[in-house]
C-alpha cells in the first residue's frame, strides 16, 4: 500500500497543506503530484487566501526519496527523476498568486528544506533540524538549494551548510535569516496560518528567496569566497565529483541570475545521480539502516532493557575511550584498574578525550563537565553488584580474560551483561569457564572508541537474543552504528582486513617501495595507508592479532619479521615517535629514510623476491594487491554466514576501516571489479607468489557462475552458470 499523501483543510481562508509519508515524509513521487493537485486546488479556491505548507507527525520532511536514486542506480534510467525545481517549486508555490508559509518541525533536510525555501516565510518549532545533506549521497541540492539558500543567509554559511552537510538548528537557523520566527511546537500551526495571512494581506512581506540579493556580496568578494571553498574541498572531498560541480552551479547563479543557476543545478543534479560516488553513498545510506534488521533478534518482538549503569574494566586506550563514549550518553560509568597509577592514567585519558571535543567544537562545555560527573574509579568488583553491563576492555591475552570473566559472573547480578571488546579472541575461549554464555557478548570498539562510529556486536551460538538487542540499543544510545557478527577469530571487521596489512608487508618484501603503498592506498581514498595506520595502532596490537591470525589461519599470514626488527631497532609507531614514519607534535608524519636498512635487512631474512629482484608493478595492481586480499577474505566470512547480509560488512568495512564511503563498501566496490576479474587476478598472483593469494571457494563459485558477491546464499543454486 502506498502511504504517501497530501492533504488539504481549509480553516479560517488558509489552507494548510499537509505531507504524510511515514516515518520521516520523504519526497516520493507521488508526493509532488499530490502537491501539484492540492496547491492547484488551494490557488483556485476563493475561500483560501494563503497556504501553510507543514508536515505530518511532528516531522516536515527528510528530503527527496532516496529510493528513487536507487531505482535509477539498478535500472540507469534517470528519466524516472522527476524535474520539480521549476515545475513545483517555482511555478507553483515561489511565482504563486497567494503566499506560502512553510511550518518546520523536527526535521527539513534536503528537498525538505528546499521546499521551505521556496515558500514566503519559515516558521519554525524549536530544535527543528534543518539541512542540505545532498553532497553525502553524491548529488547536489536539486530543488533550488544552491540558489536559494546563500541568498537567505549569505554564500559563507550557505557553503558551510551545503558542502560539509551541516545542518543547523532553527534557533541558530532564525539568527541566519533561514527561519523568520521559532515559535512552541503547539503554536506552530497557529502562527504560520496567521504569517501567510499577514504576507497575503501585506502586514508582512511577500519574499521570494531566489530574487534577494541584499544577503549577496560583491562579485569579487564572492569569486574569491569560492576559490578558497573549492581549495579547502580539494582536501576533503577526493575523488567525488559533487563538491566542485556543487560550486560551480552556485557560480552559475551569481553570475547569471538564479533562474539560469536553477537550470544548470537541475541539470547537473541528473548527471550527478548517475555516477559512481552517488551510487557507493546511497548504497552506504541503506547499508547503515539494514543493520538494524536482524533476524530473530528485532523481529520477535524484544523491548531493549534500559542500561543505566556500565562497568568498564581496563583504563587504557580502548577502556578510556568507551568509559568517554557512555559518559557522553549520561550513561554511568565505574572505571576499574588494577592499581592507582593506572587508574589515575585512565581517569586523565577520559578527561583529555572530553577535553579534546570541546577544544575542537564538537561539545560544549557545560555537557562535557557534566558527561565528567558520570565517571568513577575503582580498584575492586564492589561496586559491581548493581551494574548493568561490564565492558572488558583489556590486553589481548586469553588468560586474562577468562579469569576477569569467571570474576564478573560472581561480581554482577544475573541479569548484568557481560561484554568483552577483545578484537580478535573467540568469545566461546574467553567465556568456556563460566556458567553465564547466554549473556556473554562482544563490545568491539573501534579506536578511538569516542570518535569512531562502529560498533560490532558478536554474538556466540549461546548469547541470547535479548542481550544482543540491549546491546544495540546501548549502541544506538552512544551514537555508534552497531552491526551484529558471529564469532570467530578477528569476527566480521579485523578478520576481513587482516589481509590488508599482511598483504602490504608481502608486497615490501617482493621490492615495492612501502611509501609507494602507503601514498596509492590514500590515492583510492583511505584516510591513511597500511604502515601509517600500523605506526598509529602501536606494534604491540599488531604482533599480537598477527599471531592470532596466524594460528586460525596459518595457510594465509605471511609470516612478516619487520615489525619485530623496528621494535627491536627502537621502533614502535606513534608511540614513541618513530615508527616507519617520525613523528613531531604539529607536523604531519615524515617518511623516515632511517626504516629502508631496516626493511632490507628483513628482506633478506624472508628471501621472497622472484630471482632476488623487486617485482615491477603498476601503481593499479598494488592497490589491487592489496585489496583482493582483502575481497577474498569478506567472501569467507560471507560463506561461513559470519554477517546476515552483505551490506553489513560493506558498512562495517566504511565505519570501522574507513573504506571510502563513495566507494560503498567492501564488497559493493569489489562487484563493480567484478567476481571474475577478481578471481583471475587473485589466481595469477598465487600462482605467482603463493597460496597468501589463494581464491577462496566462494569467490572461485561466484566467478564461475556470474554471480555479484553480494548476492544471498540462495541465489548461487538458481543463477545461470556465465562462463
Ligand atoms: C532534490 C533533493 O535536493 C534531493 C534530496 O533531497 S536527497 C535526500 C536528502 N535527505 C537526506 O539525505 C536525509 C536522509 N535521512 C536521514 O538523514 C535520516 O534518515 C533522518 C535524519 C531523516 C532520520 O533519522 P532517524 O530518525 O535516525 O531514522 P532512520 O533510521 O535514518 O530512517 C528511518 C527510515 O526512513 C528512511 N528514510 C530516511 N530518509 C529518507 C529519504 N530521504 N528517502 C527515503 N527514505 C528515507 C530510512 O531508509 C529508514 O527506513 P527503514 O526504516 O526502512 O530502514
Amino acid at each position: 500500500m502506498n502511504r504517501a499523501r497530501v492533504t488539504m483543510e481549509v480553516i479560517d481562508g488558509v489552507a494548510i497543506v499537509t505531507i504524510s509519508n511515514p516515518p520521516v515524509n520523504a519526497l516520493a513521487l507521488t508526493i509532488f503530484d499530490g502537491l501539484k493537485e492540492k496547491f492547484s486546488e488551494a490557488m483556485r479556491r476563493d475561500d483560501v487566501k494563503a497556504i501553510v505548507l507543514a508536515g505530518n507527525a511532528g516531522r516536515f520532511s527528510g528530503g527527496f526519496d532516496i529510493n528513487v536514486f536507487e531505482t535509477v542506480h539498478k535500472t540507469g534510467d534517470i528519466s524516472v527523476l522527476p524535474d520539480t525545481s521549476i515545475d513545483v517549486l517555482v511555478n507553483v508555490i515561489e511565482d504563486g498568486k497567494k503566499p506560502t508559509v512553510a511550518a518546520l518541525e523536527g526535521l527539513a533536510l534536503g528537498g525538505g528544506l528546499e521546499l521551505a525555501l521556496g515558500c514566503h516565510a519559515r516558521i519554525a518549532a524549536p530544535k527543528t533540524q534543518l539541512g542540505l545533506p545532498e553532497l553525502t549521497l553524491g548529488v547536489i541540492p536539486g530543488s533550488g538549494g544552491t540558489q536559494r539558500l546563500p541568498r537567505l543567509i549569505g554564500l559563507p554559511k550557505a557553503l558551510e551548510i551545503i558542502l560539509f552537510s551541516r545542518s543547523v538548528t532553527s534557533e541558530e537557523g532564525k539568527k541566519l535569516g533561514l527561519v523568520d520566527a521559532v515559535v512552541p511546537s503547539g503554536e506552530l500551526l497557529k502562527v504560520s496560518r496567521q504569517w501567510a495571512l499577514d504576507i497575503a494581506d501585506r502586514r508582512k512581506p511577500w519574499i521570494r528567496s531566489l530574487h534577494s540579493i541584499d544577503k549577496l556580496g560583491s562579485l569579487p568578494e564572492m569569486h574569491a569566497i569560492i576559490k578558497s571553498a573549492r581549495q579547502q574541498v580539494k582536501q576533503v572531498a577526493k575523488n567525488m565529483p559533487q563538491h566542485q560541480a556543487c560550486l560551480d552551479v552556485i557560480e552559475e547563479g551569481i553570475i547569471h541570475g538564479g533562474y539560469h543557476g536553477l537550470l544548470k543545478e537541475s541539470k547537473v543534479f541528473r548527471e550527478l545521480v548517475a555516477t559512481d560516488a552517488s551510487k557507493g553513498l546511497v548504497h552506504a545510506f541503506f547499508a547503515q539502516r539494514a543493520t538494524t534488521k536482524v533476524p530473530n533478534i528485532s523481529d520477535i518482538g524484544l523491548k531493549p532493557r534500559p542500561i543505566k549503569k556500565v562497568a568498564v574494566i581496563g583504563g587504557g586506550l580502548m577502556g578510556s575511550g568507551i568509559a568517554t563514549a557512555l559518559i557522553l550518553s549520561d550513561i554511568y560509568v565505574i572505571l576499574k584498574e588494577i592499581n592507582s597509577e593506572y587508574l589515575l592514567k585512565g581517569i586523565k585519558m577520559v578527561e583529555a578525550n572530553v577535553r579534546g571535543l570541546v577544544s575542537r567544537k564538537k561539545l560544549v562545555e557545560d555537557k562535557a563537565e557534566k558527561a565528567l560527573l558520570m565517571l568513577k574509579g575503582v580498584l575492586d568488583y564492589s561496586e559491581f553488584k548493581d551494574v548493568d553491563m561490564v565492558i572488558e576492555a583489556v590486553i589481548e591475552n586469553i588468560p586474562l580474560k577468562r579469569k576477569i570473566f569467571g570474576d564478573i559472573e560472581k561480581a554482577c547480578p544475573p541479569h548484568c551483561i557481560l561484554a568483552s571488546n577483545t578484537s580478535t579472541i573467540d568469545l566461546d575461549i574467553v567465556g568456556e569457564k563460566t556458567k553465564s554464555q547466554d549473556r556473554i557478548v562482544g563490545a568491539h570498539f573501534f579506536s578511538p572508541a569516542h570518535v569512531m562510529p562502529l560498533l560490532e556486536i558478536i554474538r556466540t551460538d549461546k548469547t541470547s537474543p535479548q542481550v544482543v538487542l540491549d546491546l544495540m540499543a546501548v549502541g544506538k544510545i552512544i551514537k555508534k552504528v552497531p552491526v551484529v557478527v558471529g564469532n570467530c577469530t578477528g569476527f566480521a571487521v579485523n578478520r576481513t582486513f587482516f589481509p590488508y596489512s599482511q598483504s602490504a608487508h608481502l608486497l615490501v618484501h617482493l621490492g615495492v617501495d612501502l611509501f609507494r603503498i602507503d601514498q596509492l592506498i590514500r590515492n583510492f581514498g583511505l584516510p591513511i595507508g597500511p604502515f601509517e595506520l600500523q605506526d598509529l595502532a602501536g606494534y604491540g596490537v599488531a604482533v599480537a592479532t598477527t599471531k592470532e591470525f596466524s594460528l586460525t589461519f596459518p595457510d594465509r599470514t605471511f609470516a612478516t619479521p619487520l615489525v619485530e626488527l623496528l621494535i627491536e631497532n627502537g621502533r614502535n609507531g606513534k608511540n614513541n615517535g618513530k615508527g616507519y614514519y617520525t613523528y613531531e607534535k604539529g607536523s604531519k608524519p615524515k617518511p623516515d629514510p632511517a626504516v629502508l636498512p631496516i626493511i632490507e635487512e628483513s628482506r633478506r631474512l624472508t628471501n621472497i623476491m622472484p630471482n632476488g629482484k623487486p617485482i615491477s608493478v603498476t601503481d593499479e595492481e598494488v592497490v589491487e594487491m592489496i585489496l583482493f586480499p582483502v575481497v577474498n577474505e569478506a567472501c569467507r566470512v560471507l560463506d561461513d554466514g559470519v554477517v546476515v547480509r552483505a551490506s553489513d560488512l560493506d558498512i562495517a568495512s566504511v565505519l570501522g576501516m574507513s573504506f571510502p564511503s563513495y566507494r560503498g563498501g567492501i564488497i559493493f566496490w569489489a562487484d563493480t571489479i567484478g567476481a571474475d576479474r577478481l578471481y583471475r587476478s587473485l589466481q595469477k598472483w598465487s600462482e605467482a607468489y603463493g597460496k597468501f593469494f589463494k581464491p577462496s571457494k566462494y569467490l572461485e563459485e561466484r566467478a564461475t557462475r556470474g554471480i555479484p558477491l553480494s548476492a544471498p546464499a540462495s541465489t548461487a543454486s538458481v543463477a545461470r552458470p556465465r562462463l
